[in-house]
């Protein structure tokens, strides 16, 4: 993506940040990892009310250990040397946040973008369904990764989805987008989610507009989060 890190950079400037190096980035990957595994068993737990407070009081402990050194703003990696940079904490991938599920992302052979994960109990909406508004998330940050892929990043300007069947969580799902179209600042693409049946459960319809100035004709040219670069 030679081409496509330079309007990148500007597409999704951000003010300077130190990157993370690698033995702290696989540090928090695992305390990140380890607090979604908490998340889980807070939804689930079944434990009596004293256990829950005390497990509370003992939580409320270590996020203070956590905050005793506390950087600005959430972290980011550097991808080779050209400016271009990861995202660690991206709700929707990033696996330093434990809000992500993580989704990880790759590129496909046609030019496009594939995922396949699990959500758990902690983004169910509807009883045994994944909340709408997380396949949403999933597919802009899938949808934004395909416009990325063709070389032509941009902000989510308009977001469609058609909701045709529940997605259920707890089982493994697949997730695919491609663009159809660009013209001009604007990008088209599309994506779905499917069960493991194979079957769409949703469909999403996104437009990316590339910021004025992305092209390199004057714009920001700061340093760039790129969400989080599709790993392929
Ligand atoms: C590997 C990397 C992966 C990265 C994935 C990232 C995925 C996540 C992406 C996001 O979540 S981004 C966050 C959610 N989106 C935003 O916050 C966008 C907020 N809006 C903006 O920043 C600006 O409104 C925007 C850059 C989208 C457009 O501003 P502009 O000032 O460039 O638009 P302008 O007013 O010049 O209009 C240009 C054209 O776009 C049209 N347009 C602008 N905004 C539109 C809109 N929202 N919907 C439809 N059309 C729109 C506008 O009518 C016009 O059409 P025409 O050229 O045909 O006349």
């Amino acid at each position: 993506m030679s081409g496509t890190d330079a309007v990148m950079r500007r597409v999704f400037a951000v003010r300077e940040r130190e990157a993370m190096d690698a033995a702290t980035e696989a540090a928090l990957a695992g305390l990140a990892a380890r607090v979604r595994e908490l998340t889980e068993a807070v939804v689930h737990t079944a434990v009596d009310p004293a256990e829950a407070a005390a497990v509370a009081a003992e939580v409320a402990a270590l996020a203070a250990r956590l905050n005793a050194a506390r950087r600005a703003e959430p972290p980011i990696a550097r991808i080779g040397g050209n400016g271009l940079v990861r995202q660690l904490a991206n709700p929707v991938s990033g696996a330093l946040n434990p809000v992500a599920p993580p989704v990880e992302i790759e590129f496909t052979p046609d030019g496009g973008v594939r995922t396949a994960f699990t959500l758990n109990g902690v983004y169910e909406g509807p009883p045994s369904f994944v909340h709408g508004g997380v396949s949403a998330m999933v597919l802009d940050q899938l949808l934004g990764a395909a416009a990325a892929a063709n070389g032509t990043p941009g902000m989510t300007a308009t977001l469609e989805l058609r909701y045709r069947r529940p997605t259920p969580w707890g089982v493994p799902l697949t997730a695919t987008a491609k663009v159809s179209r660009a013209e001009g600042r604007k990008t088209w693409a599309d994506a779905v989610i499917a069960g493991p049946d194979g079957r769409t459960t949703v469909e999403a319809t996104a437009m990316f507009i590339m910021p004025v100035g992305a092209h390199g004709d004057g714009g920001s040219s700061g340093d760039v989060a790129d969400g989080d670069a599709p790993r392929g």
